[in-house]
């Protein structure tokens, strides 16, 4: 673990406490990240030191830097990178207080590698389906943007951002796309197997506890996607975009 302090000499605080505000969405969700906080000067306007605790320098400069949640994080605070008079690493020495006990559990879609897995997952699945004998027609006239459309509702699904409620019409238009199509168990069969096959060719993390939570859902929603697409089907038409969670198999941390 070790803390990097930066210091800041801003000169409009307002909007920089409201780009940190932006900024800290990404970070936290980077696994690298324990902790973070920023403090206003009480003594001097427009100082500020922002606190993080890194679970390594390492982890700092080469996993959260190399990420998508620095890029995200870095969009926002650019513009105050010539206000800072310090940044550096340091390692506590003294102290009172325990070291931070960890971090709340990662969500899948953060644990999945954020956003560019998903669409990475489903490019590469839907390459696939194209193709199939069994499946491939029925996908024969998608939309050319249907890849990415499930990758945000599988991202959304997964804990990561609500892009699929707020840009696509959420579960209702997604419920819509199944209505009435008839999916049968062997063509279910086949878009399982067919996703499971892509999520290992793209690199998903194979653990044990990843791939059951993530199996769990696709099981779940692919049977409901068969019972809703079946004649005379009454699901609910509006709910809310379903959010997964680890289950009874927490993320396996040594
Ligand atoms: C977990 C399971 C599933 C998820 C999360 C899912 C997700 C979605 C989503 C989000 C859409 C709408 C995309 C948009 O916004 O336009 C969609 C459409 C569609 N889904 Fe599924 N689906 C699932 C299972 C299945 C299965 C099992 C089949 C068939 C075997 C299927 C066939 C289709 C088809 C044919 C469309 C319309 C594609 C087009 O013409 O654009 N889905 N699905």
């Amino acid at each position: 673990m070790i803390v990097e302090y930066i210091r800041y000499r801003v000169p409009r605080p307002e909007e920089f406490e409201a780009a940190y505000r932006r900024a800290v969405v990404p970070l936290g969700r980077a696994p690298q990240c324990l902790d973070y906080e920023l403090s206003r000067c009480a003594d001097e306007p427009g100082v500020y030191i922002l606190r993080i605790v890194w679970t390594s320098a390492k982890g700092h400069l080469e996993g959260f830097r190399g990420s998508e949640h620095f890029t995200e994080f870095f969009a926002e605070i650019k513009p105050y990178v010539a206000d800072i008079e310090e940044m550096r690493h340091y390692e506590a020495v003294v102290r009172k207080t325990e070291p931070v006990a960890g971090k709340p559990e990662p969500t899948l879609f953060d644990w999945a590698g954020g956003a560019a897995a998903f669409e990475r997952l489903t490019e590469t699945f839907y390459g696939h389906v194209r193709e199939d004998e069994v499946i491939g027609p029925l996908f024969a006239h998608m939309d050319p943007g249907h890849p990415r459309y499930v990758a945000l509702w599988l991202a959304e699904v997964f804990g990561g951002p609500d892009r699929y409620t707020r840009e696509r019409g959420g579960y209702a238009h997604m419920l819509s796309q199944h209505l009435g199509r008839h999916l049968t168990e062997r063509q279910r069969r086949r878009w399982v197997s067919l996703l499971m096959d892509a999520a290992d060719e793209v690199g998903l993390p194979a653990d044990p506890e990843f791939r059951a939570a993530f199996a769990g859902y696709i099981e779940w929603g692919t049977r409901l996607a068969v019972q809703n697409s079946q004649p005379g089907a009454t699901p609910p038409l509006q709910a809310p975009v379903p959010r997964w969670g680890w289950g009874v198999a927490p993320p396996y941390r040594p």
